[in-house]
């Protein structure tokens, strides 16, 4: 049993200055306005699992799933700072009435930090976690996404992711990091539509340097190609940025790591905590 307390984990991460997707809106993000304060109890079934989710209108969850609630596994080494973390922890406590139990959807390139934001932000609101590339491996049996993309396909991959996101979407209080390249399907924005969906926009550079630091394992779309890790990640990074570009346009709030640095006057994304970026991503409608 997982329980999702509201309780702020003072660690703390940097939040980006969001903007509204295709315009800027004083890095600040509007939630839409007009979710209905519906309370459900609903059985997730994906694949040949089944779930059993009591959530929802109370903050007790209950999943027989690998949701995390722990610490993100590199959050230790990020330089966070208490007033980060209070600031957080303020900002959600405006915004959740406004959130009214709608799941956060976080969206964005491989290595953009979705998961690791995605877990100080399910705390701070007292949301569940859900990583959908978990979700799937979970519900094909096989657990790495490069092993499913070998021994099916990058199709049947997204198949299931699809599915996955389509159960998730009549779900409440869960912030989301999805793959990153379930953008390309319209059929699952219908989905992630449910909730509000946001955009993790991190520089290529920048992705290539995280990536390269912890290697392409994990990530099949990037196995192939020469030169050393950076230029083999930013190389591919490129190519599929382009291909995606408009895609991830389609979030409700663009979070972009290089607007936020600018504002805090930082030359470098480096700069930003997970907790800074997580900032921007719970800012109460004006
Ligand atoms: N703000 C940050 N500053 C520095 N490094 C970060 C930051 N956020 C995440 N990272 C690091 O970048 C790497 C990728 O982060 P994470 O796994 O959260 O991304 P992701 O978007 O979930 O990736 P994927 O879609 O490939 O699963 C990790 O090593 C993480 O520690
Ligand atoms: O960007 C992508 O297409 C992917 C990102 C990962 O999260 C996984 O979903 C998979 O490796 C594909």
């Amino acid at each position: 049993m997982m329980e999702a307390s509201a309780a702020l984990s003072l660690q703390s991460c940097p939040w980006i200055g969001s903007e509204r997707a295709g315009r800027k809106t004083s890095g600040f993000f509007r939630f839409p306005t007009g979710f209905s304060d519906e309370k459900r109890v609903k059985t997730l079934r994906l694949g040949d699992s089944l779930w059993s989710r009591a959530a929802v209108g109370s903050r007790r969850v209950e999943l027989k799933i690998s949701c995390s609630r722990k610490k993100s596994r590199g959050s230790d080494n990020f330089n966070n700072s208490v007033d980060e973390a209070l600031i957080l922890k303020r900002k959600s406590e405006d915004v959740l009435p406004y959130l009214n139990g709608r799941c956060i959807y976080l969206v964005g390139m491989m290595g953009s930090g979705k998961t690791t934001v995605g877990k100080i932000l399910s705390e701070v609101l007292g949301y569940s976690f859900f990583d959908s590339d978990k979700l799937v491996e979970q519900a094909v049996g096989i657990y790495s996404v490069a092993q499913i993309f070998k021994e099916h396909s990058e199709a049947f991959f997204r198949d299931n992711e699809s599915k996955v996101l389509k159960d998730l979407s009549s779900m409440h209080r869960l912030v989301v990091a999805t793959g990153g390249g379930a953008v390309v399907r319209p059929i699952n924005w219908k989905y992630m539509k449910q909730g509000i969906t946001i955009w993790l926009d991190v520089p290529l550079d920048a992705l290539a340097r995280r990536i390269a630091a912890v290697g392409t394992d994990s990530r099949p779309l990037l196995h192939h190609g020469s030169g050393d890790p950076y230029t083999k990640a930013f190389v591919k990074l490129s190519t599929l940025s382009e291909q995606r570009g408009k895609a991830y346009t389609n979030a409700d709030a663009r979070v972009s790591l290089e607007y936020i640095a600018a504002q805090q006057g930082h030359g470098d994304v480096c700069a930003l905590t997970p907790t800074a970026i997580a900032i921007e991503e719970v800012l109460k409608p004006e």
